[in-house]
């Protein structure tokens, strides 16, 4: 229950009352106050007794008692009450106060009658010196009550003294006071007059229970006996106690353990571990219409690490950033977007609600103190202190690890391995970004609502810290001992509905720390620039040319990744979501880094316009392919570039292409005599693809096929592709594509199955689009959540125009073209419709190694005369020899040499095979020789008949 939450009910409750009282057409009734007519409500349901009818009217004589004990103002009602609304129509409640309007002099003046009293009474009952009206009266009282009568002086002193004071019980609880008070009165008066032996002599019961112990011990005596009406009286007594004290039998038992167990220290007791147990306490005085007693703080049992352990103070930004709570700092004005500096500088063109510069804001007028929004926001504040204890704006935020690092020294910037002519773009053409933020008021804010959150559902846990990411915060959230991490997971809706957005994601706990985090998109997020990225000392101090500049982490740490590493990525994200942007960032990157010597590109743009810019940079293979199909031809190009690179490297006996390269320029690789091949070291290619589903559409099997065979053994030929799709679906992203390619960089996806498929797991449909990503990189278990660095499409053209000036690109002719539709054109006549069928039986024998003509028609289930006439058609072509009546024939071309023979018998230019081998039968038996005899030598004739697919280029 929170302060917060009674002051609207009390409101609906008043706006009903007044149109059922219109509707009847009555006047407004009198009313007891809200407490005292709870307090009469319940006090009377709860006992169920008969004792109804003198409850209220000692709750009645307690009240008025009361009112006139109270001064003017200073009456305990709850604190909402003056914020109820008073219209015209509210009832009226005030005609039971009108004895507010007592001075304190007048219940001074009744505490001195009250005192007289006393002294009348004392002198007449206790010395008999009040003369015959005294004795009068002590004989009335002592009718009444008996020897209670040697009691009532002290009472009247004590109530007179209370009243001077101005002590008294609440107003809710003074019925229950009273009530339990003359059931301790009527109970013991009751056994007096039993243990007085119940008598019926008015002399005898003045000196017992007077009148009172008679009426009440009289009629039990008689209907039960004594010794049933006797423990009955006792109990009166004791059920009288516990209303006035208003504990339970239960807290008194546990009371009473709790002492005889000696330990009254507050290690057992619940509260104590209850950080906001006084709170509630007091949040229960209230409700009940108690003075809000407040009682001091005990301080934590629990040694809580202190926030500011945890994280280095950032004064500078605090100073900075004001508070939600904070006097408004006068704002210096800035540069209008596109004017003035910003504008000189080319700034960025973009237009991003979200991420673009602060709106100049006006000089802000000083907010006077009794501004209506701030007096509410710092009541709001006051409660949510006074609940939890926490202070926003005393949290601890942590400094962005991007500021951390530039402090450190520059590295030296790599200088590329080959060209002497060509230097890499410099990133001083991309613009720089803005000093990261480390708190602002939307953090504070935030702050608030987890914490009020907390205390609303009283869970023991605090925010102790946080961590400002560029567009989300990860808030560090602390528990008590012995609360359960699934109490907060349980709150994420809440947490979502206090901070107002659906995109809150829960980390339980943080990785490497005893935390859980709440992840909570920031209301004014910051855009990463891809120079500040690139420009950082880690990247700037790695000198692989494939680094690639990703954006920033959540603790404001610059990531970057090498695509070497990767070495095939998946980029999957709903429209919007960002991936064009990574695309331009990773193209970018490299085109920053490397030279067209260390890495070339193959570029697949089926949208037409993204990739346009890149248009005739040196680093591109084949011009920007947009054709699906053509795109087809250049994965199938790719996989006989992949087959090549692993022949050479098996050649040179190396396990990468970089050995290769290295034994190149060291020369110990040189080109056989009489062979026109210039042997260069093998640049890396990039094959990335901007829309994977338009690919999967046309040609889904070859593509397949294609990437499959790519991904599963390109990483050592230096062959990587990027694969970016917006249909993550599972007829885009096959089973088999997903395996082969290891590292995932999920933008938003619009659904929790498309996050699924590229994550295999949930996670991306929460992120909030615009750069925000997931990012696995090979071999990693956890998405680690970043924003994508964005490059402008002028920076972009900075670089281009940059990179072009210095060279031409030398295309590689043939990349795109559809050799296997060009094969079928020059198909053998005699081999007719049989073309599948003597594949087949090729693919068959070569495999199998073995020449009979009773396996094909086993395994190809086709008749003898067919199987004849393959084997005629193979004999034809070099791949078995002669027949040699019942034995099978020989085989005559190796398994390893099966595609290239396939690729012939279609119909293809030998010269063009991708494994060197010569078929005529005297070739071929040389090569066995040379295989058996020297496997150096054979090396080098595959060498001397492979050609290299890229040495256009080169
Ligand atoms: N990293 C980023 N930082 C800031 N803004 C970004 C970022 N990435 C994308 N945006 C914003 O989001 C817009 C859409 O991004 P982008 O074009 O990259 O989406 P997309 O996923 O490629 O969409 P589509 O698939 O429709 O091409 C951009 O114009 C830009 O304003």
């Amino acid at each position: 229950m929170s302060v917060k939450n009674t002051a609207p009910r009390s409101s609906t409750r008043s706006s009903s009352r007044p149109a059922n009282r219109s509707s009847k057409g009555s006047t407004p009734v009198k009313r007891p106050s809200t407490s005292a007519r709870r307090a009469a409500e319940t006090a009377p349901e709860r006992t169920g007794s008969a004792f109804r009818p003198v409850g209220k009217a000692v709750t009645g004589m307690f009240s008025a008692v009361g009112d006139l004990a109270r001064p003017k103002g200073a009456e305990h009602r709850p604190k909402e009450e003056p914020e109820k609304p008073t219209t015209k129509t509210e009832e009226p409640v005030t005609t039971e106060e009108s004895p507010d309007n007592d001075s304190p002099r007048r219940h001074d003046g009744i505490a001195l009658v009250l005192l007289g009293l006393a002294a009348i009474v004392g002198a007449s009952v206790w010395m008999d010196i009040a003369g015959p009206i005294g004795a009068a009266i002590a004989t009335g009282v002592h009718v009444i009550i008996g020897a209670g009568a040697f009691v009532l002086p002290v009472v009247l002193v004590a109530l007179a003294i209370a009243l001077m004071m101005d002590i008294h019980p609440p107003r809710a609880v003074q019925g229950r006071v009273a009530l339990g008070a003359v059931l301790i009165v009527v109970g013991m008066l009751g056994l007096i007059h039993l243990f007085a032996g119940d008598p019926d002599a008015w002399a005898e019961r003045q000196q017992a229970g007077g009148a009172v112990g008679a009426f009440v011990g009289g009629p039990l005596a008689l209907g039960f006996s004594t010794f049933v009406a006797v423990p009955l009286l006792i109990l009166v007594i004791v059920y009288g106690a516990l209303r006035v004290t208003g504990i339970t039998v239960k807290e008194l038992v546990d009371l009473i353990g709790e002492h005889l167990r000696g330990d009254g220290s507050e290690k057992d007791s619940d509260e104590s571990y209850d950080e906001y147990a006084d709170v509630d306490r007091e949040l229960d005085d209230i409700a009940e219409g108690r003075s809000p007693t407040r009682r001091r703080r005990r301080p934590s049992p629990r040694p809580r690490r202190t926030p500011m352990e945890n994280y280095p103070p950032d004064e500078t930004a605090r100073a900075a950033e004001p508070s939600l709570f904070d006097e408004p700092l006068d704002v210096e004005e800035e540069d209008e977007p596109g004017t003035g500096a910003a504008a000189a500088k080319g700034a960025d063109t973009d237009t991003m609600p979200a991420v673009k510069k602060p709106e100049p804001k006006k000089p802000a007028p000083k907010q006077p103190a009794t501004d209506a929004v701030a007096n509410s926001r710092e009541q709001m504040r006051q409660a949510i202190i006074a609940r939890s204890g926490i202070d926003p704006s005393a949290v601890p935020a942590a400094t962005p690890k991007s500021e951390e690092e530039t402090e450190a020294p520059q590295p030296e910037a790599r200088k590329p391995e080959s060209s002497d002519d060509y230097t890499p773009p410099s990133t001083d053409l991309l613009i720089p970004g803005e000093a990261p933020k480390t708190r602002t008021e939307a953090n504070d804010r935030a702050i608030e609502a987890i914490t009020d959150v907390f205390a609303e559902f009283k869970v023991d846990a605090q925010v102790t810290g946080f961590s400002r990411g560029p567009t989300v915060t990860r808030y560090e959230v602390e528990l008590g001992p012995g609360v359960k991490v699934s109490k907060i997971t349980n709150l994420q809706p809440n947490l979502a509905y206090a901070v107002a957005t659906d995109n809150v994601r829960l980390l339980a706990p943080i990785p490497g720390k005893s935390a859980v985090g709440i992840e909570v998109p920031n209301a004014d997020r910051e855009m990463v620039r891809l120079a500040d990225v690139l420009n950082s000392p880690s990247v700037v101090g790695n000198h692989d040319p494939m680094l690639i500049g990703l954006g920033k982490n959540i603790e404001g740490e610059f990531v970057s990744h090498s695509i070497q590493k990767m070495p095939h990525l998946l980029v999957a994200g709903s429209t919007g979501s960002g991936k064009s942007a990574f695309v331009n960032a990773l193209l970018v990157s490299l085109l920053t880094r490397a030279t067209p010597d260390e890495v070339r590109l193959i570029l697949v743009d089926p949208k037409m316009v993204e990739l346009t810019p890149y248009e005739g940079i040196p680093h591109l293979i084949t011009p920007i392919i947009t054709q699906p199909k053509k795109a087809s031809a250049a994965l199938q190009w790719l996989v006989e570039e992949m087959e090549q690179r692993y022949l050479d490297m098996k050649s040179a006996r190396v396990r990468h292409i970089k050995d290769f390269n290295a034994k190149v320029r060291s020369g110990e690789i040189e080109a056989p005599p009489g062979s026109e091949r210039e042997m260069r070291p093998y640049p890396q290619i990039v094959c990335v693809v901007d829309e994977l589903a338009d690919l999967m559409m046309t040609a889904p099997k070859e593509i397949e096929d294609s990437i499959v065979r790519i991904t599963q053994k390109a990483r050592a030929a230096g062959i990587h592709l990027v694969l970016a799709t917006q249909r993550p679906s599972v007829d885009v992203v096959t089973g088999l594509i997903k395996t082969n390619v290891p590292s995932r960089l999920a933008f938003a996806t619009s659904s929790l199955t498309d996050s699924r498929v590229i994550l295999d797991q949930a996670g991306a449909e929460r992120l909030i689009g615009m750069g925000d990503a997931l990012f696995i990189p090979q071999g990693a278990g956890k998405p680690k959540r970043l924003q994508g660095a964005f490059v402008t499409d002028e920076e972009i053209q900075a670089v281009v125009d940059a990179a072009k000036e210095q060279a031409e690109p030398h295309y590689t002719e043939g990349v795109t073209e559809d050799k296997e539709a060009e094969a079928k054109k020059d198909i053998d006549e005699d081999i007719g419709k049989d073309m599948d069928d003597l594949l087949e039986a090729v693919e068959l024998v070569v495999t199998s190694q073995f020449g009979s003509t009773s396996m094909l028609q086993r395994k190809l289930r086709i008749g003898f005369a067919k199987a004849g006439r393959l084997m005629d058609l193979m004999e034809s072509r070099g791949v078995v020899g002669p027949s040699e009546g019942s034995k099978a024939r020989e085989v005559l071309v190796k398994p390893e040499e099966l595609e290239t023979i396939i690729w012939m018998i279609k119909g293809a230019d030998p010269a063009e095979a991708p494994k060197g081998v010569e078929l005529d039968d005297d070739t071929a038996a040389t090569n066995d020789a040379e295989h058996d005899s020297d496997g150096e030598q054979a090396e080098t004739r595959t060498v001397s008949a492979t050609y290299n697919p890229t040495s256009g280029a080169v």
